[in-house]
């Protein structure tokens, strides 16, 4: 049974972050048994110190050095705390009512009760800090992550081992019961949507929907879970500011987290690990390169490369580091994610991203490209690359799979408008060097016509090849460098 004991009080006072990680490495050594509510009190209290009311000068000198702070965390600081929330919990369930090992579906909705009915009536919700058991026990606040969070943290305080955190890429919900084979939902999601704390997530839920990641959401271990309160930490003192402290912190913590192997199977943590190392890089840890490319291994090998996130991480990273033939291939294997599913209106999140990517970033890529081109000696090559093009054609070919089947939809002429201008800067040449090939296995295409194949594009063999020899000589794309990107579309309604 966790609880505050010696192993724990001798780390006390915490005063340096190699304490707190100290602290983190004792507690990942006790391997299910991490104590989360411990873990999470002391990232809150030290989140408060360093984050909030923190005048903009408060420790910086006469002489402009900033002298780093770190807060000293007391023993009985944390122990008020959390003998404060395991009175709570455990004062409000009956356990008597509750004899088996697992938790049972009114477990887990009378926990999520508890938390539920002790948060304040009205606050912002998506107000920064609200995320740690800190929060909750000191300002009755949670974001909907938190509210998730303190309940696997209070069924652990409960003696409960089976219920655990499960996360998609914008919504936490619990699995619990015998194999973890029982869902439920804990928390809310977004605004304006109804909770449906305490329903199952059905198959009927989960399938095709972004929100579910269609039934390959990351499962977590204790160990995850106290990733996944790590990733949640926020450095932010205000819109544009951080705290460096903080950030160190967090990058010191998901490093160990990633050594002692606890992030091989999530994603989105070795993304956040990945943006930490390419703020400020650490000899020793592993590349931001390295680790964006790791996330989107570990989506693909586990989770059936059914997450966006792993490849707008690693989109992002390329754009900002201007390899936007990179980014361009990234995000079209994102929009290759994102066709399989159907867009409902608590997709908000996801739908930012490609408005992102389609709207802005890419328009600018196209912008900076074609100036580039026509000021220097006219080669701009990722405007006349036929592999960049085809990619362009797949992120929105992807985007507008997403919008077939669904019941809200995705475009409007703000994207066409954008599609059309980043399309019209390639050079009209790379066309011809395309070829579309649509995989011919015995599908039907619409109309149930049995398709044919053998004029791709409408034009035989020899004229593609006459043409496609014309284009290669004129953009001096020799045949076997730049050979003609070929792109293998799948035709067919979503099920
Ligand atoms: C490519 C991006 C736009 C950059 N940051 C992204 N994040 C996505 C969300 N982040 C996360 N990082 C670790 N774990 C989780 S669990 C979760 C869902 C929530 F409801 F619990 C979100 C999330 C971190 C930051 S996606």
């Amino acid at each position: 049974m966790a609880g505050f004991r010696d192993r724990e009080k001798q780390h006390f006072p915490l005063t340096s972050i190699q304490a707190v990680v100290d602290l983190f490495s004792d507690q990942l050594e006790r391997g299910d048994e991490v104590d989360l509510a411990l873990l999470s009190i002391v990232l809150g209290c030290i989140e408060n110190t360093l984050t909030m009311n923190r005048s903009s000068h408060s420790n910086v000198d006469e002489s402009k050095t900033i002298t780093p702070i770190f807060p000293v965390v007391e023993a009985d600081t944390i122990e008020a705390l959390y003998a404060k929330f395991t009175a709570l919990i455990k004062g409000a369930v009956d356990l008597t009512k509750f004899e088996s090992e697992y938790a049972t579906r009114e477990l887990v909705k009378r926990v999520s009760d508890v938390v539920w009915g002790s948060l304040t009536r009205a606050y912002y919700k998506d107000k920064a800090h609200l995320q740690s058991l800190f929060s909750f026990l000191t300002g009755n606040k949670l974001d909907c992550f938190g509210v998730a969070f303190a309940v696997v943290a209070a069924c652990q305080v409960l003696g409960f081992k089976d219920v655990k955190l499960s996360l998609s890429e914008d919504h936490a919900w619990v699995v619990f019961g015998k194999d973890s084979s029982e869902t439920a939902e804990v928390t809310w999601h977004g605004k304006g949507n109804e909770d449906k704390r305490g329903q199952p997530i059905t198959e009927a839920v989960r399938d095709k929907a972004w929100l579910y990641l269609n039934g390959q959401p990351v499962v977590c271990t204790r160990q995850m879970e106290a990733a996944a309160m790590v990733s949640s930490i926020n450095p932010a003192i205000s819109a544009t500011i951080d705290s460096v402290e903080m950030g160190s912190l967090q990058q010191e913590l998901l490093c160990l987290l990633y050594q002692k192997g606890h992030l091989s199977r999530y994603p989105m943590a070795i993304g956040n690990l990945a943006d930490l190392e390419e703020i400020s890089s650490i000899p020793g840890h592993p590349t931001s390169n390295q680790l964006f490319e790791e996330a989107i291994r570990v989506a693909q090998t586990h989770y059936n490369n059914q997450h966006v996130y792993p490849y707008t991480y690693f989109g992002g990273y390329m754009y900002r580091h201007k390899q936007y033939a990179k980014a361009i291939h990234a995000w079209a294997e994102a929009a290759s994610v994102i066709k399989g599913y159907n867009y409902t209106r608590e997709d908000e999140e996801v739908y930012k991203e490609f408005l992102e990517i389609a709207n802005d970033f890419i328009p600018t890529i196209a912008k900076v490209c074609f100036k580039e081109e026509s000021s220097s000696s006219g080669e701009s090559s990722l405007l006349q690359n036929p592999a960049v093009y085809a990619d362009l054609l797949r992120i929105y070919d992807g985007i507008c799979e997403w919008e077939e089947g669904s019941s809200t939809p995705v475009l409007h002429t703000g994207w066409a408008q954008q599609f059309t201008f980043s399309l019209s800067k390639f050079d009209p040449r790379v066309r011809s060097l395309l070829d579309i090939h649509v995989e011919n296995e015995e599908e039907e295409d619409e109309d149930g016509e049995e398709k044919d194949s053998s004029k791709p594009n409408g034009k035989d063999k020899q004229e593609k090849e006459t043409d496609q020899a014309a284009s290669q000589k004129a953009l001096g794309v020799e045949k076997e460098k730049d050979t003609a990107a070929t792109q293998r579309t799948r035709r067919g309604r979503k099920r």
